[in-house]
C-alpha cells in the first residue's frame, strides 16, 4: 500500500470514529486537528475549553447578544458581571442550546461545535447549568438527590431500582463533603436551607462530572456565612473544572478573585458585548465600567 493511501486510509478512519462519537464539529476540523476525540471528552489541548466569537442573538430586532466574543480557558474559573439586560443569561441559553443565535460560532473545546447540537446533547457532554432558583426533589434526602443525579447520567447505564457500587458510594461520599452537607445525608431536602438547597443542586450537577460549569447568580439570597462557603466550594473546584460564574454580588466576585489561582479574570458585559475584561481591579478602575454599572 502507498503511504498516501495509507494516510488517506487512516483519515477516512479518524472521520469515522469521530462521526461515531457523535461528537466531531463542522467540517474537517476535528480530522484535521488529527486528534480523535472519544465520548465525554473534551479536547483542550489548544487551552481553551469554551470559545464564543461574534454571537448575535436578536428578539424582535433587539440584539441582546451583539458580537459577542468570549474565551474560557480550561480549569478556568471566570466571573461575569454587568447590568440587568447585559445579555448575561442570553449568553448562558446559547452556550446550553436554550437559544440558537443568528450568527457567530460556540465551541467546547476545539472539535466540539455546540451550534449543532440539541440541549440534551450538550449536557451529556460535560455542560452543567445551574440556574438561580435552587431546583432539587424537596421529598428526597440529600443522598437519594446525588444518586438520582447520579444514575441520570447515561454514563452510568445504572436502572433507578439498581444498587450503588462501591464507587459510586464514594463518589456521592465525596460530593456530600465538598458541599458541606455530609452530616445532612439522611435529611429531606425540603427541611434544607435556601443555602444548602444551593449546594445540594450544585452537587447533583458534579455527580455528572461535567467538564464546565455554569452558575447564574449561584448565591443570591444566601447569608454572608453561606456566601463564604460556596466561594469556598468554587474555588475547590477550579483547575479540576472550569467554572462560568455570572453574579451581582461584588463581595462575593472579590472572594472568587483573591483566593485560589492568580490573575483571574472578570469580564464586563453590557449591551450584548464585552465591555472590558482583566482583574477585579482592571475592570474597577474602568470608567466605562464605574458608569454603566458599578457606579450605580
Ligand atoms: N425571549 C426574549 N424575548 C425578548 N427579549 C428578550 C428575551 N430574552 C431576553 N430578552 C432581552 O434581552 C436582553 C438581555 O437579557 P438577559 O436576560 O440575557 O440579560 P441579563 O444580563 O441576564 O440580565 P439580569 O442581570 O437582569 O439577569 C434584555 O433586554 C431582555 O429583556
Amino acid at each position: 500500500m502507498t503511504p498516501e493511501l495509507m494516510e488517506q486510509g487512516a483519515r477516512l478512519r479518524r472521520r469515522h470514529e469521530a462521526r461515531e462519537a457523535g461528537l466531531q464539529g463542522s467540517g474537517d476540523r476535528g480530522a484535521s486537528y488529527g486528534r480523535v476525540v472519544r465520548p465525554g471528552e473534551v479536547d483542550t489541548a489548544h487551552g481553551a475549553i469554551l470559545y464564543l466569537e461574534d454571537i448575535t442573538v436578536s428578539f424582535d430586532g433587539f440584539r441582546a447578544l451583539n458580537r459577542l466574543s468570549l474565551s474560557i480557558s480550561a480549569g478556568e474559573l471566570r466571573c461575569i458581571i454587568g447590568p440587568n439586560g447585559a445579555g448575561k443569561t442570553t449568553m448562558m441559553d446559547v452556550i446550553t442550546g436554550k437559544t440558537r443565535p443568528d450568527e457567530g460560532k460556540a465551541w467546547f473545546g476545539s472539535t466540539i461545535d455546540l451550534l449543532r447540537l440539541r440541549e440534551s446533547e450538550i449536557a451529556q457532554i460535560g455542560i452543567g447549568r445551574k440556574f438561580q432558583k435552587p431546583t432539587v426533589y424537596e421529598q428526597l434526602t440529600v443522598f437519594e438527590n446525588l444518586e438520582l443525579a447520579l444514575k441520570a447520567d447515561r454514563r452510568v447505564r445504572a436502572s433507578m431500582f439498581s444498587r450503588l457500587g462501591g464507587e459510586q458510594l464514594d463518589r456521592i461520599g465525596e460530593v456530600l463533603a465538598l458541599i458541606h452537607l455530609k452530616d445532612h445525608a439522611q435529611r429531606t431536602a425540603g427541611n434544607l436551607s435556601h443555602g444548602q438547597k444551593q449546594w445540594l443542586e450544585i452537587g447533583m450537577l458534579l455527580m455528572q462530572d461535567p467538564k464546565l460549569l455554569l452558575l447564574d447568580e449561584p448565591v443570591a439570597g444566601m447569608t454572608d456565612e453561606e456566601t463564604e462557603r460556596t466561594a469556598e466550594l468554587f474555588l475547590s473546584l477550579e483547575g479540576s473544572h472550569s467554572l462560568v460564574v455570572v453574579e451581582h454580588d461584588m463581595k462575593f466576585i472579590g472572594e472568587l478573585t483573591q483566593g485560589g489561582r492568580n490573575g483571574k479574570r472578570v469580564t464586563v458585559l453590557h449591551e450584548g458585548s464585552v465591555l472590558a475584561e482583566g482583574t477585579l481591579a482592571d475592570v474597577q478602575a474602568n470608567e466605562k465600567v464605574v458608569e454603566v454599572y458599578l457606579g450605580r
